[in-house]
């Protein structure tokens, strides 16, 4: 005679309950836009995983049960340029594995928990032994805890290889830890893909692992994903007013403070711009309406109303793979990472043709101070007789100004003409840019977030840009998931009521 199999319970309805949402801490300047999100108060198992696959790369969202958040999030950080190694933000005694993830040297964030099991297959009542029958029902008791993460991963697109695989092994393993043989698993799981990707590689992803794959369109779900994610406490961050300088001089003068001209007039976008504190929105409320600037491969300018409606009104080729691609022609580096490591190093005043090098002063009539830059790389085509070389690290840094000025120039006119106020920034072209610190300073009896400038040249690029030339009424809005408003959004649109 045969026990019934545990079952697991069917969800019909699943909402993400974001009450007390965390963001994981993560030790990783590499990984520092895919920390864990924790819901402390998410119940219902979610058994999909979803995937964005863009231009550049191609981003997975997942989901994994666990009662406590993880404590000690463990790091194997990658470079880009390196097969990624998945991430552990859990040691998992819940999700026992059979094989040591030291073993092979991958590490994952627990396993997903499957929806429909087919009663019958899965488990022998008569050959489990009590110490399994405990750990069974334990975990089929857990299931009914609340708590759990969303995970996130990236690999470049040009590996998709890499990341089927990825999914595959978390879907087997996902098997093992629950119990049920991987053809029930992969009943149980589904893929929903966006991005371009999600047409090109439909064929791969459904044949190799074998589960159903669905396909959304890729606006739709960076709206949907940009609406879920401003919903997290410390998600969504801007540049405040308040300079760098006055947490760390308070003695200057106000109009110091707030990058003033001795007029009160605000200084003109420049090379430098000045530094100013990182403000967290720690308590989101709704953010529409908005402009969502996605900086992907290509860049896309969504505009989107206060109903969620929304509508695709502009667009430049010059974005995230214009700069890698570029500086792959034009500098040894062989990864974003190393290219961005090359910009913080260079000086663009070498390449770049500014005002002063035209007018010998400052334009003060129209504001244009002698640094601000006049022309791209202006000077390169005039330097000396013969053909000049020109360093990897200054070609980064005008390169990175010039997209990222460029980006900010249409995003604000966009905005402007759409009368809206808010301006978020998304995609992972602003990934390896902020560089976000904690600094404690006694007299504020609070902590300040800041960011290391030299880290942060398109972020603070954009900021001041869209400040400058909307004169402060408009304001320029980032996040810390901005690579994976695609992911997540094609994650959420599975798990509304409105779905089947
Ligand atoms: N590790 C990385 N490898 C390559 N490009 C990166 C990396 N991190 C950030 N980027 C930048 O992000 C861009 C891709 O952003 P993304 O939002 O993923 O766009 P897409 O969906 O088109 O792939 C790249 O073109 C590059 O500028
Ligand atoms: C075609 C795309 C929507 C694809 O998205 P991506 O993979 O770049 O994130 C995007 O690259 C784009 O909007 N390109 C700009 C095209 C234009 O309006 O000029």
């Amino acid at each position: 005679m045969k026990m019934p199999a545990p079952s697991l319970p069917t969800a019909k309805v699943i909402q993400v309950d974001t009450r007390g949402a965390v963001i994981l801490e993560e030790e990783s300047p590499e990984t520092r836009d895919s920390r864990g999100i924790y819901f402390p108060n998410h119940i219902e198992p979610v058994s999909h995983i979803a995937v964005d696959v863009g231009g550049s790369l191609a981003k997975v969202v997942y989901f994994t049960r666990s009662p406590e958040p993880p404590s000690s999030p463990s790091v194997a950080a990658v470079r880009s340029s390196e097969p990624l190694t998945p991430r552990s933000n859990s040691p998992s005694a819940e999700f026992p594995t059979s094989s040591s993830p030291s073993s092979s040297n991958i590490r994952y964030n627990g396993a997903l928990t499957p929806l429909v099991l087919d009663s019958q297959n899965h488990v022998d009542g008569f050959t489990l032994n009590s110490e399994m029958l405990r750990s069974t029902m334990l975990r089929r008791t857990s299931q009914h805890f609340p708590g759990g993460s969303l995970n996130f991963e990236r690999f470049e697109t040009d590996n998709i290889h890499q990341c089927v695989e990825f999914i595959q092994s978390l879907i087997e393993r996902s098997a093992k830890v629950n119990e049920v043989t991987i053809e029930d698993m992969r009943k149980s799981v589904k893929i929903m893909a966006t991005g371009g990707g999600a047409h090109k590689f439909y064929e791969l992803f459904k044949d190799t692992l074998c589960v159903e794959v669905r396909r959304e369109d890729e606006m739709e779900c960076l709206i949907e994903g940009l609406k879920f994610i401003t919903l997290i406490p410390d998600e969504a961050y801007y540049f405040s007013d308040e300079l760098i300088q006055s947490v760390s001089h308070p003695t200057l003068s106000p109009s110091d403070q707030l990058g003033l001209l001795p007029d009160g007039v605000l200084e003109r976008p420049g090379p430098n711009p000045p530094k100013f504190a990182v403000t967290f929105e720690s308590n989101p409320t709704p953010q529409l309406p908005c402009l969502l600037v996605n900086i992907g491969s290509g860049v896309s300018l969504i505009k989107v109303d206060e109903d969620g409606r929304f509508e695709r009104v502009s667009g430049t080729s010059l974005g995230g793979g214009t700069l890698w691609g570029l500086l792959s022609l034009l500098t040894p580096a062989t990864t974003f990472d190393e290219m961005l490591n090359l910009s913080e190093q260079g000086d663009n005043a070498t390449v770049d043709m500014l005002v002063g090098d035209i007018y010998g002063q400052d334009y003060s009539k129209l504001g244009l101070k002698s640094t601000m830059i006049a022309s791209s790389f202006g000077k390169v085509f005039k330097k000396g007789k013969g053909k000049r070389t020109f360093s990897p690290e200054d070609i980064s840094k005008s390169l990175l100004y010039a997209v990222s000025n460029n980006i900010g120039q249409i995003a604000y006119m966009n905005a402007e003409k759409y009368n809206l106020e808010r301006i978020y920034f998304g995609g992972c072209f602003i990934r390896g840019n902020p560089n976000i610190g904690t600094l404690l300073i006694s007299s504020f009896r609070a902590e300040i977030h800041f960011v290391f400038l030299g880290h942060a040249a398109t972020i603070t690029t954009l900021s001041y840009a869209i400040r400058f030339w909307s004169k402060g009424t408009k304001r320029a809005l980032f996040l810390r998931h901005e690579g994976f408003l695609g992911s997540i959004g094609a994650w959420i649109k599975n798990i509304g009521p409105e779905s089947p």
